[in-house]
């Protein structure tokens, strides 16, 4: 039984995008960055099923594109939550797989063979991340804007999504972490304070998180990079 499931969360508002409509749906190279990302993961052998969590005004038109882009491996379609954190564990409950791999509808630029080592690494040691080192110095600085103290840059990853666990072990950490009331930014941080062991599986630097109105400009030019190459 090793059957994997894929959370992808667009029940976001995009508000540092700053757009009217929701920047899961703006579209790079013609088509919405949601379908992009959904699009790797229908390609991937290795995934059995893809649970959509979106939000609730937006179900009938991602059941649409989920029928006009032929992605057939998405079995369902459901509304999140307020934080990302409470639309991840909507999308954990709708599956009935051993692992899941969790990803952000606004990282289109995921390449397959990265997801696929996240999972390979999650698999060997029970629950994995993509993430990069980071390339700046980074400070730590208090609320009068005073640099406090600078971290060796040496321990500083900047982590992204797919994320790789065992889903029922991923579902008791969220289960634990609502009950204490904590809200963590990535899912990690809740299989963390749960005191699972997460490693780090080095990724790319091309998978943005589209956030902020610069990003949708650097996507469609690796986008357009990508399709050239193919
Ligand atoms: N209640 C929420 C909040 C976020 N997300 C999803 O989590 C991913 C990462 O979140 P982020 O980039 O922060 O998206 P938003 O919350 O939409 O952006 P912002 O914080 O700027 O409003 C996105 O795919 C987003 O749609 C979600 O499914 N449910
Ligand atoms: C999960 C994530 O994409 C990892 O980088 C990130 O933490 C999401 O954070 P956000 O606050 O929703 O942007």
């Amino acid at each position: 039984m090793n059957q994997l499931g894929v959370v992808v969360v667009a029940a976001g508002k995009g508000l540092r995008m700053g757009t009217k409509e929701s920047k899961q749906y703006l579209r790079l190279n013609g088509k919405p960055i949601l379908v992009h990302t959904l699009e790797v993961f229908n390609r991937m052998q290795d995934v059995d099923e893809v649970v959509l969590v979106v939000g609730a005004d937006d179900v009938e038109r991602c059941e649409t594109y989920v029928r006009d882009f032929g992605l057939t491996k998405v079995k369902h379609v459901i509304a999140g939550g307020s934080e990302r954190q409470h639309s991840v564990y909507q999308g954990l409950a709708a599956l009935n797989t051993d692992w899941v791999l969790v990803h952000d509808g606004v990282r289109p630029l995921i390449r397959e063979e990265d997801a696929l080592r996240c999972l390979q690494g999650a698999r060997q040691s029970g629950a994995a991340v993509l993430a990069v080192p980071v390339k700046d110095t980074i400070k730590i600085v208090n609320e009068v804007g005073v640099i406090t103290t600078t971290p060796d840059r040496k321990s500083l990853w900047a982590i992204q999504t797919p994320q790789a666990f065992r889903r029922l072990a991923l579902m008791a950490a969220h289960e634990d972490a609502a009950g204490e009331g904590f809200l963590g930014t990535d899912d990690a941080m809740l299989a963390e304070r749960a005191g699972t062991e997460v490693h780090v599986v080095e990724g790319d630097y091309t998978n943005i998180k589209i956030t902020t109105p610069e990003d949708l400009d650097w996507a469609e030019y690796l986008l357009g990079k990508r399709g050239a190459m193919n």
